[in-house]
């Protein structure tokens, strides 16, 4: 099968500190790949590279066939990411932040897919409400909403569903496992091993910016082994 996403020995250095080390992974069409590690083993980092947010050190990466190094303002017109400042701007409401992205992305019929995703994540009644007023799990809707909306064929996010309560978790997963049933590729890292468990088709184990295990989910169970089980046995090591 396709990969989508492709790395040989990607490494980041911030001076002396390894970040990520020699990170070799493929991740094929139609995954919902989990990129899972304890605080500091270079998950962020890698997502920053392979969104062309950061250089990589060493090493090369490839989104789509293209360079992340040479080619970062194309991977990310290609790709659905939420950005590094992580919020949208303060002095814009919900609505107008969504136009700025649909004017840049050039998004045809904008206002119909806006107002699927204020029903679809239930804050149609903070349409018109400026950013810095709305809460964390609201302005998490809305950098989801903005890294979908242009129905990208790829998106890669930074733990996409810490700020959301249950409910709204169950909805967003549901989502992502049909976005990739659709042949989409979702990239996520996450430190939620049960709901990479539940909805991750592979995974990728990351300790001080080594990987140490990458799969499919079948193999992680083999044996009736739990993610966790795995988890903990490599990074308590
Ligand atoms: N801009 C930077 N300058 C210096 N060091 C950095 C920078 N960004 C990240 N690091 C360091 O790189 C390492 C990996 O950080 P990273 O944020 O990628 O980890 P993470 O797995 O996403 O962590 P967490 O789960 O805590 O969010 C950490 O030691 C971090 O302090």
């Amino acid at each position: 099968m396709e990969n989508i996403i492709k790395t040989e020995s990607l490494t980041k250095k911030f001076g002396d500190l390894i970040a990520v080390n020699a990170v070799t992974l493929n991740v094929r069409k139609g995954s919902l790949f989990g990129l899972l590690g304890p605080n500091g083993s270079g998950k962020t980092t890698m997502i920053k590279m392979l969104t062309g947010q950061i250089v990589p050190s060493s090493g090369n990466a490839h989104v789509f066939g293209l360079d992340v190094a040479t080619d970062p303002v194309g991977i990310r017109t290609l790709v659905g990411i939420i950005p590094e400042q992580e919020s949208p701007p303060s002095f814009l409401t919900a609505m107008e932040y969504l136009e700025f992205i649909g004017d840049i992305r050039k998004i045809p019929d904008l206002e119909q897919k806006a107002d699927w995703w204020f029903d679809f994540l239930e804050y149609e009644d903070k349409r018109n409400v400026l950013c810095k007023d709305l809460s964390r799990g609201t302005r998490q809707k809305l950098m989801l909403t903005q890294a979908f909306i242009h129905n990208p064929e790829l998106a890669l996010i930074d733990e996409p569903l810490i700020n959301f309560d249950p409910i709204m978790q169950d909805k967003v997963k549901a989502f992502f496992v049909s976005y990739t049933k659709q042949g989409n590729t979702l990239f996520i890292s996450t430190h939620l091993l049960e709901t990479a468990e539940e909805i991750c088709s592979e995974v990728a184990i990351l300790h001080v910016g080594n990987l140490l295990y990458t799969g499919t989910m079948e193999s992680v169970r083999e044996g009736n082994r739990h993610l966790s089980d795995l988890f903990l046995s490599l990074v308590r090591t």
